[in-house]
């Protein structure tokens, strides 16, 4: 059962393809609590972008169980569209709309939803923007940006939603090296105020030094999580004590 402090629960998630060929997650269960930053890590093809995209339901587990605040969001009852847009979601390469400006980006979904004027969302949007240091770029397009100017405005348009969690799968792996710390910065900034945070990561610095508690994965499974201390200075299962003997 999901306890009233726990902002996310997964439990006993499956998640297959092509008819059980692939099983992408096999029987995961965390939970996350309010104010947290937990960074997912592991080799590649584990299943960390697919246990992230559980949490919003971009991938429907095969079985198993997600709450969000408590409600099963799993539940085919429930309007997953009313929960969806509380958690702000950031993706490897971005998804701006590239026909729209860079303030239309960042207004369109709460005026489409009702939930502010078109002011109001263009007086919030010139607020983020002036707040990441891009508001001299509201009317230009997305293709005039750099990767990680692209990347910060893909994060202040979420939070133009006023999200309760951030979703980031490898926000940074598209970037010029360059350009990564800008994007950790922000992040950096997010997690200090308080922002719960889930982030599938090939940053071992910024899991050690910004998460809250790190999750490593492997063939689908969580095999450990603990604080980044001791996850990275005394990780417990052979498999993670392989995967970070070859990246750190
Ligand atoms: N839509 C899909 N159809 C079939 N198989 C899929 C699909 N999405 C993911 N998979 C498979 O599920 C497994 C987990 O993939 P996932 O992308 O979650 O791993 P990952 O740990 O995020 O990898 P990476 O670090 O390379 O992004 C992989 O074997 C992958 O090939």
């Amino acid at each position: 059962m999901a306890t009233s402090a726990d902002l996310i629960r997964v439990e006993h998630v499956i998640k297959e393809y092509n008819h059980g060929a692939v099983k992408a997650l096999n029987d995961c269960s965390l939970s996350i609590q309010k104010g947290e930053v937990v960074a997912i890590i592991g080799p590649s093809g584990s299943g960390k972008s697919t246990l992230l995209r559980c949490l919003n339901l971009l991938e429907v587990p095969s079985s198993g169980h997600i709450y969000f605040n408590g409600v099963d969001i799993t539940d085919k009852k429930v309007d997953i569209n009313l929960h969806r847009r509380k958690m702000g979601m950031v993706f490897q390469h971005f998804n701006l709309f590239p026909h729209m400006t860079v303030k239309k980006n960042i207004t369109l979904a709460p005026v489409q939803l009702g939930l502010k004027k078109q002011e109001e969302a263009d007086a919030q949007a010139m607020k983020l923007l002036e707040r990441i240091g891009l508001a001299n770029k509201a009317d230009e397009f997305p293709n005039m940006l750099s990767g990680g100017q692209k990347q910060r405005i893909a994060i202040v348009r979420a939070l133009a939603m006023e999200p309760e969690v951030m979703l980031f799968d490898e926000p940074t792996s598209a970037l010029d090296p360059e350009m990564v710390g800008e994007v950790l910065d922000l992040m950096r900034d997010l997690a200090h105020e308080g922002m719960t945070m889930a982030v599938v990561t090939h940053e071992m610095g910024f899991a050690r030094e910004v998460a809250s508690r790190v999750i490593f994965m492997d063939s689908g499974a969580i095999l450990e999580e603990n604080s980044p201390r001791f996850l990275f200075d005394s990780p417990q299962n052979p498999r993670t004590q392989a995967f970070l003997s070859k990246v750190l």
